[in-house]
């Protein structure tokens, strides 16, 4: 695969310096956290009650698409309150037995991260509810007729849980959360307050005019951001002339990144409610067979952000392109590539 085949969105094709590059560049504070104010007025509230009253602080629920920080905000719930942190995420979480190994090592106070949360299996869920509630759980020890439960303590813990489909969690395990954050796309200064953090880490210079390029083209999102970055440092590197504006224009054009900062699966998603569905409404697995990528990705992280830049609204039909979309791609409205599947005919359980 060559570079320019590179999807930059996607985590797996990360290698290991950037990997090592996101870790380093998590902040270890809320203060040092960029954007998100609200959530981070939230959560020091309740960081510092329970800091007064000695106690651990509830358990936490963060919502939103990948890459806007859940993982870093959990860290810093843990590093906040100098306690140690244990991380897992749903898909390693396949039997109440998974769990409750993790569940019964905790030590008092640790804080309990598990990602993607709405992946577990339904057997840990159920056993996770009395855990957040009475820190306990109830072990079946033998089989069949002769099985019996025996309860057991567990040292109090807070879970912070991060999804990117809430929608999905059972109402009695959302409802345990003491508090659920949702976390918003970035807006473009607080991503080049991002980027400037990363270039200084870098040890790249660059200015604000380049900065704010690769801010308005990162899709509100902090990983994203920094990954660019790379890119631009890389390309700088190679051609000369520093990290200028036309160095980002012209690294982020090499890796198909365009003026909206729309990659290779925004792109394919749009082309096809627009040119093979006439603009929608196209519902939801019609649109993912097309494009050959799973419901929930695009669900969950293409959809969102066509929503917020209004090139996509979700109506009860599908998903519609907006007049702004058929401008963006220099289409005509309501033009067709003669495909039969005209979205309006498509079954209401589509969506
Ligand atoms: N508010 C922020 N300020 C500075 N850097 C940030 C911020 N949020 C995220 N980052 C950076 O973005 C990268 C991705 O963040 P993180 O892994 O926390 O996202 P995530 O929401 O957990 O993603 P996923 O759902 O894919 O696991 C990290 O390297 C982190 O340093």
């Amino acid at each position: 695969m060559s570079d320019a085949d590179l999807d930059l969105t996607d985590p797996v094709l990360q290698n290991e310096a950037e990997l090592a590059f996101e870790g380093a560049l998590r902040p270890k504070s809320l203060q040092e956290f960029v954007g998100q104010t609200r959530v981070r007025g939230q959560l020091q509230l309740l960081l510092t009650a329970a800091a007064l009253q000695q106690r651990t602080p509830d358990h936490i629920l963060l919502a939103g698409p990948p890459g806007l920080g859940k993982t870093t905000l959990a860290m810093i719930v843990a590093h906040e309150g100098g306690r140690p942190l244990r991380m897992s995420s749903g898909p390693a979480i396949q039997h109440a037995g998974d769990l409750a190994a993790i569940l019964s090592s905790l030590v008092p106070g640790e804080v309990l991260f598990i990602d993607e949360i709405h992946r577990m299996a339904r057997s840990a869920e159920e056993m996770l509810y009395l855990a957040m509630e009475d820190f306990r759980i109830d072990i079946m020890v033998g089989k069949g007729a002769g099985a019996t439960s025996v309860p057991l303590d567990l040292a109090p813990f807070t879970l912070v849980g991060a999804t990117t489909r809430a929608g999905l969690l059972p109402n009695p395990l959302r409802d345990r959360f003491g508090f659920t954050a949702h976390l918003e796309f970035y807006d473009e200064s607080e991503l080049e307050q991002v980027l400037a953090r990363a270039a200084t880490m870098l040890g790249l210079p660059i200015d604000g005019e380049a900065l704010a390029e690769i801010a308005g083209r990162c899709r509100g999102t902090p990983r994203i951001a920094n990954r660019l970055l790379r890119r631009v440092r890389d390309y700088a590197l190679v051609h000369g002339g520093g990290a200028s504006v036309d160095a980002v224009r012209a690294a982020l054009d090499l890796y198909d990144v365009d003026a909206l900062g729309l990659d290779r699966l925004d792109r394919a998603v749009m082309e096809t409610i627009l040119t093979r569905f006439g603009g929608g409404p196209v519902g939801l697995n019609t649109l993912a067979v097309s494009v050959g990528e799973e419901a929930e990705t695009i669900e969950a992280v293409v959809e969102p952000f066509l929503v917020r830049i209004g090139l996509v609204t979700r109506t009860p039909r599908g998903r519609v392109a907006t007049p702004a979309a058929w401008r963006h791609f220099g289409l005509v409205e309501g033009a067709r590539d003669g495909s039969a599947h005209g979205g309006a005919t498509l079954p209401i359980d589509d969506l």
